[in-house]
């Protein structure tokens, strides 16, 4: 089966959102095909959580009378269970630290989309063999028995990694993957990102930081005030003037190993 055979994964016509008395969303039209890694990048401010809130259905747009729609993999109506089993949602959000429990807790409730692991007998064998095999694949296998207050922000990220994946999504929709961490474990995240792509799964990168776009991603969809200012191939649409409206003021861009540097 061809990428054209299959339904995009998410798909917004004439999407708008209103929080309080602002429009965040202002008549979005977008379509993320199936297996097709994109970045969705803008400043602070843009939308993008609004964006990210409309997708997993924690926000929802007003009703449009010309028509609009939200659809992901071609369906209106989905259960926030089930869409999370599809759409593996990283944000630093997921991991409370008001709940102790350890680093394998953390990443085996992520079969149940709980912020908890409520009953541990839930667990077969061949779920927690699975999720062993996710933290070694994200390198947060010594961790396990660890307390995910007592860890780094970047072991954090990647516990938060492992708990989507351990539902098998076909996408990752990561939120701002590197806020707060330092410039090495940002490096090492970035590299896991790419070998998590190269896996198979879809990257769906929403952040302020082009230097997250890993290599494998080929999209870029710049969002400035609640709009889609850009769409296109990365190549075409990572430009200086581009850059310097999205941002507001003159930028200098660097693209160095397949990675971009604003300066
Ligand atoms: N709960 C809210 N009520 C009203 N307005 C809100 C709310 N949350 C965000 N906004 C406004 O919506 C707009 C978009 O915000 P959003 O958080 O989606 O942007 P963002 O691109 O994610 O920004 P950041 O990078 O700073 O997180 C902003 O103007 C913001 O002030």
């Amino acid at each position: 089966m061809t990428n054209r055979d299959l339904p995009p994964l998410i798909e917004f016509k004439n999407i708008s959102l209103m929080r309080g008395e602002r429009l965040c969303l202002k008549n979005i039209n977008l379509v993320i095909n199936q297996r097709q890694s994109l970045a969705i990048l803008g400043p602070n401010g843009a939308g993008k959580s609004s964006l990210i809130k409309t997708i997993t259905r924690e926000l929802y747009p007003i009703f449009d009378p010309l028509g609009s729609s939200l659809r992901i993999l071609g369906r209106g109506n989905w259960d926030v269970f089930e869409l999370r089993s599809q759409l593996g949602i990283v944000s630093a959000e997921v991991l409370r630290q008001d709940i102790s429990q350890t680093c394998q807790e953390a990443v085996l409730s992520g079969y149940f989309g709980s912020p908890y692991l409520r009953d541990a007998g839930l667990i077969s064998p061949k779920m927690k063999t699975y999720a062993q095999d996710m933290m070694n694949l994200l390198e947060i296998d010594h961790l396990a028995e660890r307390l995910t207050d007592e860890i780094s922000s970047g072991e954090a990220r990647r516990v938060v990694i492992a708990r989507a994946l351990v539902n098998n999504p076909q996408s990752l929709l990561l939120d701002e993957p590197t806020t707060n961490l330092d410039m090495k474990s940002a490096h090492q995240l970035r590299q896991l990102l790419s070998k998590i792509s190269n896996l198979g799964t879809q990257i769906i990168l929403v952040t302020h930081n082009l230097t997250d776009i890993i290599p494998e991603i080929n999209r870029v969809v710049m969002l400035k005030d609640g709009s889609i200012f850009r769409d296109g191939a990365k190549i075409e649409i990572m430009t200086e003037t581009n850059f310097s409206e999205l941002f507001g003021f003159e930028v200098n861009l660097l693209n160095k190993a397949g990675f971009y540097y604003l300066y």
